[in-house]
């Protein structure tokens, strides 16, 4: 096939390029510094040996997590030591391949019409329909886990909407895409007289209503006869038994190949597609990764385009334009063969001002993955990632084969004449429960199973295939999510990550599985990640044993005065610091890094326990991985105290429980520890040469973090405040360390 306006070899010009960060020379030093001290502090624990066998003991202990945070430290290190930032040519793509762009399908996933409500959904689903792209060649899938004819139904109402709604987003150049962001973000057009307010006023409306009749319907839960008689897809609820015991739903609301399929201004429409897989309670479903394989199959034989779009339901676009960004590296003539996947961030526009669940992910998306892609490859993070069907779909990287792959128009092999409903009878089949027994798929094809974290896995296991990624943060965001706004959602989503995350360490281990397919860089940088959940052992301990064992009177850090305290109180407060700056610098505020350092202390004390401890009750075969959704809507006293940054709490579990009694224990240690430093047992020694001011610092840095805990134990009144039972329960186990402390 020959391309039209492809340049000679010499005149080629990138599609897009790659620069270094900058600012980089400091990190290093200040790295490199850090190591030093952290060298002198083994020295230390090594010299300074107590010779008493109890404190010997909690000594080898804090060794012990020193020795892991500082080889964690090392990972962190390497992962940002140089990091990448990319930068698209569109016109260049434009100029080269307007003309053969290669087909596109979307794939939206959704799991339960009650916390992912379907008008959000199909703004999701709108928002990716009106990409600025050649609409004959768009396709986009839902896949509904939750089998829902709530779903289904604001499915139809989307498919009619869009008539109207993409002609006028491409008159308007409109951004976002998604109905409900766009006419939340963009005021009115004063002038009432043009065209175009005319036409805003009249969409609005139309989109206002069709939000009316799609609410009041989820909210009654069922669909009305009226209704029922509008489309024929209806009649298949009357074989679902429940959302885990039915056929295939599949309903091919829009075709595309159809000439009939129009908008208002006689332009295409994309195709649009319905998808409930079939469940059956004797199968296990897979969650998302059993979802998105069942596209990949049906897509496979409706659309089959070469590169695969996959978005959470609740993760809009932003950007009309990224369809032709991540074409900029898949279809760069020299790099772009053996790019698997672009990845863009998750970003959230539901944060608060301060971000206290600390959701934005800033470190992640701003410097961690761009550090992924200086090593030849940034994780798959589950949305807003454009993959090549072929790398997805298992193939290994192959130097020889050939970019035009991605042109040719495979859609040949369909003939058009195939009537919608007989090809939804062939593909019936694809997604049916028992297509994937004796098949590869979860395995080396598609999406891999048995993992919380399905994504990460599936993007290591490509790169273990030979292929590449890259990872583009445009400074518009592409993709706009939701984050989790409630304490314990937060807690619970970061329990299943570092559950999954070090799952795939046990199980497919950069450092073993991937010598010589993936550089070093790469295996460590994995590695800051998968090894979430071991941390928390370490935390765990610094978080108590010194405290503890400053009610007990047995000191694990140097006096104040003494020279040895510099080392620890440098890659301390060092690192405090140079964490700070970079958030501030990153646009974060004071406030916002203090609640993200809080946050990073809970995860690592509850979310990542868990992770750890379920992990361990795996191994020994009693457990098998779960997927909790995070809701996308609370109620509304519920949102209000998020609005007003108030941290909630509100319910028992495990996760609060532990978190209590910890505040608890360091809020009684630190009495105790005042006590010490004031009535000191020998007169002669002054503050200076108080051998516990280290302990109690900690300890009340300890204290600080944890004062909204306090707050929401005994200040609180509102129904966010902390369950009595967790408080009355925290006070005993607090009460019990700190007795068993001073006992033995
Ligand atoms: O059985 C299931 C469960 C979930 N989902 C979908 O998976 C997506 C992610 O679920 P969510 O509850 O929002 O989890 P998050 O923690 O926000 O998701 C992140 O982490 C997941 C892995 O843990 C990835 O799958 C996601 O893409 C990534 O955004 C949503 O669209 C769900 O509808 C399904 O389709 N089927
Ligand atoms: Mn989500």
């Amino acid at each position: 096939m020959v391309r039209e306006g492809v340049m000679a070899k010499d005149d080629y010009l990138p599609l897009f390029e790659t620069k270094s960060g900058k600012g980089l020379v400091s990190f290093r030093l200040f790295a490199a510094s850090t190591f030093a001290a952290v060298c002198v502090i083994f020295v230390y624990r090594i010299s300074h040996m107590p010779s008493s066998n109890k404190e010997r003991w909690a000594w080898i202990g804090l060794f012990l997590s020193e020795l892991w945070f500082a080889f964690y430290n090392v990972i962190s290190v390497v992962l940002r030591w140089n990091p990448a930032y990319r930068n698209t040519f569109k016109h260049r793509l434009s100029l080269r391949y307007e003309k053969v762009l290669p087909g596109i399908d979307i794939f939206v996933c959704t799991a339960d019409p009650t916390v992912e409500p379907p008008i959000m959904v199909i703004n999701t689903v709108l928002s990716v329909m009106s990409y600025d792209y050649p609409p004959e060649k768009l396709s986009v899938y839902l896949s509904d886990d939750g089998g829902s004819d709530l779903t289904f139904y604001a499915m139809l109402e989307a498919s009619r909407f869009a008539n109207q709604w993409l002609p006028f987003c491409r008159k308007f150049k409109v951004v976002p895409r998604s109905p409900e962001a766009y006419f939340r973000t963009t005021p009115e057009p004063h002038d009432n007289n043009t065209i175009m307010a005319q036409k805003w006023t009249s969409i609005k409306k139309l989109y206002e209503d069709m939000k009316t009749r799609i609410e009041s319907t989820t909210k009654t839960g069922r669909i009305s006869e009226e209704i029922r008689k509008e489309h024929k897809g209806f009649l298949e609820w009357d074989f679902v038994s429940s959302r885990r015991d039915h056929q295939t739903i599949l309903q091919i609301l829009i075709d595309g190949r159809h000439a009939k399929a129009v908008d208002s201004e006689g332009q295409p429409l994309p195709s649009l597609v319905y998808l409930a897989r079939e469940k059956r309670p004797q199968y296990h479903h897979n969650f998302k990764a059993g979802a998105m394989n069942a596209l990949l199959r049906v897509s496979s034989r409706i659309s089959n385009a070469p590169i695969i779009l996959n978005v959470d339901c609740d993760m809009y676009s932003n950007d009309s334009e990224s369809v032709r960004d991540a074409l900029c590296f898949l279809l760069d003539e020299e790099k772009g063969r053996e790019i698997a996947f672009v990845q863009f961030p998750q970003v959230f526009d539901n944060l608060t001002k301060n971000d206290v669940y600390s959701s934005s992910l800033r470190i992640l998306s701003k410097v961690d993955l761009h550090g992924f892609d200086r090593y030849g490859g940034p994780c798959y993070i589950g949305s807003g990632c454009f993959h090549k069907r072929e790398s997805l779909c298992g193939k290994k990287y192959n130097d020889k084969a050939c970019q035009e792959d991605l042109m040719s128009n495979k859609l040949d092999i369909i003939k058009n004449e195939e009537d919608a409903q007989v090809l939804e009878g062939i593909c019936k089949v694809l997604a049916s429960c028992s297509y994937e027994e004796n098949t590869q798929w979860g395995k080396e094809m598609g999406l891999k199973y048995g993992c919380p974290v399905e994504d990460i896995l599936t993007g290591l296991s490509i790169h273990y295939r030979g292929w590449k990624s890259v990872y583009f943060n445009p400074e518009r965001p592409g993709f706009l999510g939701v984050a989790p706004v409630t304490l314990l959602q937060s807690l619970v989503q970061f329990k299943r990550w570092s559950e999954g995350d070090f799952e795939v360490f046990l199980t497919h281990c950069p450092f073993l599985y991937g010598h010589n397919k993936i550089s070093l860089g790469l295996q460590f940088s994995y590695c800051m990640y998968l090894l979430w959940a071991p941390t928390s052992l370490a935390s765990l301990y610094y978080v108590t044993v010194p405290s503890l064992c400053l009610l007990r009177g047995i000191s694990l850090f140097p006096q104040v005065l003494n020279p040895w305290v510099i080392p620890f109180v440098y890659v301390f407060f060092g690192n405090f610091a140079y964490s700070l700056v970079e958030f501030i610098h990153l646009g974060g505020t004071c406030t916002e890094w203090l609640n993200d350092t809080r946050m990073w202390v809970y995860r690592r004390t509850t979310s990542f326990l868990f992770g750890f401890c379920d992990n361990i009750i795996k191994l020994l075969g009693f457990s098998k991985s779960a997927f909790a959704i995070t809701a996308k809507v609370v109620d509304e006293d519920v949102s209000e105290r998020y609005e007003q940054e108030l941290m909630e709490f509100g319910t028992t579990s495990p996760l609060f429980t532990i978190l209590a009694t910890l505040a608890l224990l360091n809020a009684f240690v630190l009495v105790g520890g005042i006590k010490r430093l004031l009535i000191l047992e020998d007169p002669n020694i002054n503050l200076g040469q108080n051998p516990f001011n280290m302990q109690i610092i900690l300890c009340g840095l300890l204290v600080f973090i944890n004062l909204p805990l306090y707050q929401a134990f005994f200040l609180r009144k509102d129904k966010g405040r902390m369950p009595s039972s967790v408080t009355n329960r925290s006070i005993a186990f607090a009460l019990a360390a700190c007795l068993a402390a001073l006992q033995y």
